[in-house]
């Protein structure tokens, strides 16, 4: 088939690439001309393991194609996916002006029948806002399709060509069956249905998803008080099916670019109907709180005075493996050290460029080439985003590096044992210290 994507961030990008790795003839698009440059110079403007490699190889094989040419793509296309950014408003809710604005250069370049499908996220009703933007715009025939993208950064491959499911929204059954065709060659698991529900699938998930991690942080957070460890918890609640052990890692919270705007969207959407959906506000809540649990332990450990201390800083993307640092809990987390005074030395493996980028004034923070030139003269450590290299650390080298052996694993990359004799002092989430010092801080209820 021949395919335009329009907006090459994380998910244009990733699906064109599959799409055209199935066969498929692909063009993507973008307005920015600086990612088409890098794209057709060969280059990839996100860090995603496993993209450059698979992009280049379908290129060479004539089956991708990158523009800013959004007119000459939709008119050599039968299907049209829609990928732009639909980032928060300061109201939490959804920016549709980058849709609005693709949809209607899309009309204007309509040149016969096309399947136009959306693979942004937008609240419910906005496919049948487009089409409707669509129709005001052009007399040609087109199917609108509800398309939700459940990849995740870092995996973004993985997860496109071996999805869990397909949902398409479908108005037309024949546009229906031929996304049903085209998605075919990934899974049987193909759930096609109207619009409006494919489009709460999208929120709904995430939400849900959201929801695990916020209740499994609040578990971790009573566990440090019971003295419990949260890991086995975890793992004793997953094995029961009803439940499954996917997201119930304990840490400083959820970041990225999709659960905290499609959380506070969901809670838009419902607003609008006027439904309050309490469960997810708290969701929001509990998550906003989780990263302050490092800021509390740093100040538990400094008798609250964080003024002069030397705090380093490991992991800055929002999950390994990405170099996106949208609602990095380190945003956060770093803004507060800086302005109470303590000095901050950061280090990510891939995002540091990104980071700097969001964080703005460089006051306060150096920013450092590696791990342990990070942990260098340091007061505490701090981990924020589980990259392999950080596991992977020699722990006698690391002593050496740091002013004081204060380790705070926001991640539970760490394990006890390995830290047993030692004179760390190791704070991590939700599970009980073995080290005296850190017992003496952080101390457990008795019975
Ligand atoms: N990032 C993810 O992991 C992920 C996963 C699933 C769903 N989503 C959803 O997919 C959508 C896209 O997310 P993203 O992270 O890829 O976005 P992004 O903001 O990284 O990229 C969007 C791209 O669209 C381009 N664009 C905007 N308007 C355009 C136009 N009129 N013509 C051509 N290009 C245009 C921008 O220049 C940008 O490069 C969002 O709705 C997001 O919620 C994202
Ligand atoms: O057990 C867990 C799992 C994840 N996280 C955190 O949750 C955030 C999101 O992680 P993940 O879901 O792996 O990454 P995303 O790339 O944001 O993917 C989510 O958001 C995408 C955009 O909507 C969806 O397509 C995906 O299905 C959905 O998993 C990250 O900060 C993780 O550190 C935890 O704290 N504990």
């Amino acid at each position: 088939m021949n395919i335009a994507v329009i907006g090459t961030g994380y998910v244009g990008l990733v699906s064109g690439v599959c799409y055209a790795q199935l066969g498929n003839q692909v063009v993507c698009v973008d307005k920015d001309p600086g990612k088409i440059g890098i794209l057709n110079a060969g280059g990839i403007p996100i860090y995603e393991p496993g993209l450059r490699e698979m992009a280049s190889a379908n290129r060479s094989a004539g089956r991708l194609t990158f523009t800013t040419d959004l007119a000459g793509a939709v008119r050599g296309s039968d299907i049209v996916i829609l990928a732009v950014g639909t980032p928060p408003l300061p109201s939490g809710e959804a920016n549709l002006a980058y849709i609005d604005q693709a949809a209607c250069e899309i009309a204007e370049a309509m040149n016969g029948y096309k399947i136009v499908a959306v693979k942004s996220t937008v609240p419910v009703g906005t496919n049948e806002r487009i089409a409707r933007l669509i129709r005001s715009r052009t007399d040609q025939p087109f199917a609108s399709i509800s398309l939700p993208e459940f990849l995740r950064e870092g995996s973004a491959i993985h997860d496109t060509l071996h999805p869990d499911r397909i949902v398409i929204g479908a108005d037309c059954p024949s546009a229906g069956d031929t996304m049903v065709q085209l998605h075919r060659p990934l899974t049987e698991r193909i759930v096609v249905t109207d619009i409006r529900s494919a489009e709460m699938i999208k929120y709904a998930s995430n939400a849900f998803l959201a929801t695990k991690i916020s209740f499994i942080n609040e578990i971790a957070n009573i566990c440090e008080k019971v003295g419990a460890d949260v890991t086995r918890v975890a793992e004793g609640m997953g094995y029961d099916q009803r439940i499954g052990p996917a997201f119930l890692k304990a840490g400083i919270g959820y970041g990225g670019s999709c659960f905290p705007k499609d959380t506070h969207a969901l809670i838009q959407i419902a607003g609008h109907v006027d439904y309050e959906f309490k469960l997810l506000r708290s969701v929001v809540e509990v998550n906003r709180d989780q990263r302050f649990n490092v800021i509390r332990k740093l100040e538990a450990i400094f008798n609250g005075e964080l003024r002069g201390k030397t705090v380093a800083v490991w992991g800055l993307a929002f999950k390994p493996n990405t170099d996106d640092v949208r609602e990095s809990p380190a945003l956060e987390i770093i803004r507060h050290l800086v302005d109470h005074g303590a000095k901050v030395k950061a280090y990510d493996p891939v995002a540091m460029s990104n980071f700097r980028g969001l964080f703005g004034h460089g006051g306060g923070v150096i920013w450092c080439k590696d791990a342990l030139e990070t942990a260098r003269g340091a007061d505490a450590l701090c981990l924020l985003t589980e990259w392999d290299e950080f596991a992977r650390i020699d722990l006698g080298l690391l002593r050496q590096s740091l002013n004081r052996p204060i380790l705070i694993d926001g991640r539970n990359v760490f394990h006890e044992e390995s830290l047993l004799g030692t004179d760390f002092i190791y704070y991590s989430v939700g599970r009980p210290s073995l080290n005296q010092g850190a017992k003496e801080q952080m101390p457990v209820l008795q019975f």
